[in-house]
């Protein structure tokens, strides 16, 4: 314990428990009856409208009791995956300079940092971003809302990286697109409703790495955090490590890992449209002594410009609106700030926003 930088040491009641429950229950969502047609949910779509409906059954029940499930048969093709992947672990083996040159601060937003904080702890991981779409547009200054192109560096000495990492965003980009509608149903709403927030969308997908730790017990890989956007779709490897903070009793469960499968969950976002009927829950990850891991989570963000507050189809006389309006550039140039460095005050949260 004595070589570990006390930046990285989590206050006792945040330490992760030597035992580990499963979470058992965690809704594994076969997509495979809509992920041969992109337009399931048009009215021109003579595909089997039962499935359909009761995909977004399972999907409302998940987001209800969950806040995340996990989807198979998902559509997107598995050697993308691992091309990704394979290519990632080379890239977090490089030399530390090697990655320090393709590194992100606070001006550039996209590559490699190895000291992420959340909630003012550092989280034992290194990650390298990349934006969805290019070119993607966000402020990145809360004092300067210019919204900024983010500029994708990628390192010279692993050309294959920027072909497979965009073939990548592109395919889980579908399957956003396709949850989004599901979303949409399962929460009354027509398939296309939330999709008129997402145009010019600032997703990124980030490669997060965990190394393996001599005090796992001191530690986390991502400290206790909601999810700003509005879903993420997360690959992960079989080492396992995430944990869901369980609605139904406030307890960290684990997710077992189901290398094929993504997990999804809500995020604030969601929260905010659908005025809690959903709730982005907390998470966090765990280390271990032996093993590295990687996961690869999609943030899907909508445009920069975008308001968020509870959708007028979410409110009425019993149901009044449960937050103020916020931008989303605004929310994400603020909420990066605390990314960097330790903060002495407390980090933006959805909380902030709420209407009490
Ligand atoms: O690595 C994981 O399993 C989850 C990572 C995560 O929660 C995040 O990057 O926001
Ligand atoms: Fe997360």
């Amino acid at each position: 314990m004595g070589e570990i930088d006390p930046a990285f040491i989590q206050p006792i009641e945040h330490r992760p428990k030597p035992i580990i429950t499963e979470a058992e229950g965690i809704p594994i969502i076969d997509l495979s009856s809509i992920t041969s047609n992109d337009h399931f949910c048009n009215k021109t779509d003579h595909g089997n409208i039962n499935d359909t409906a009761n995909l977004v059954a399972q999907i409302g029940n998940a987001c209800e009791k969950w806040g995340f499930f996990q989807v198979i048969n998902h559509g997107v093709p598995l050697e993308k995956l691992e091309k990704i992947e394979l290519t990632a672990r080379k890239f977090f083996a490089l030399p530390q300079e090697e990655k320090r040159k393709v590194g992100r601060d606070e001006a550039n937003p996209m590559g490699y940092n190895d000291s992420e904080h959340t909630r003012n702890v550092k989280d034992w991981k290194q990650v390298f971003d990349f934006t969805a779409k290019d070119p993607s547009f966000i402020p990145v200054d809360p004092d300067d809302l210019q919204p900024k192109e983010l500029i994708n560096c990628w390192p010279q000495s692993l050309p294959e990286f920027r072909e497979e990492g965009q073939e990548y965003a592109r395919e889980v980009e579908k399957l956003a697109f396709k949850l989004l509608k599901l979303i949409a149903l399962s929460l009354g709403l027509t398939a296309d409703r939330l999709n008129c927030y997402f145009k010019e969308h600032a997703s990124f997908v980030r490669l997060n790495y965990y190394p393996s730790c001599p005090s796992p017990q001191l530690v986390l890989g991502v400290t206790r955090h909601k999810d700003a956007g509005a879903l993420t779709i997360l690959a992960q490897d079989d080492v396992g490590g995430l944990q869901v903070r369980r609605k139904s009793d406030g307890e960290w469960v684990s997710v077992t890992p189901n290398p094929g499968a993504f997990t999804v969950n809500v995020g604030d976002i969601i929260q905010v449209w659908s005025n809690e009927k959903y709730e982005s829950v907390e998470h966090r990850v765990m280390v271990n002594s032996d093993k590295e891991r990687l996961s690869i989570p999609f943030f899907f963000y909508p445009a920069h410009y975008v308001m968020v507050k509870p959708l007028e189809e979410m409110i009425d006389d019993q149901n009044p609106p449960k937050y103020t309006e916020y931008n989303w550039g605004l929310y994400f140039a603020t909420k990066r700030k605390s990314n960097f460095k330790k903060l002495h005050v407390e980090n933006l949260q959805i909380s902030h926003f709420k209407i009490v």
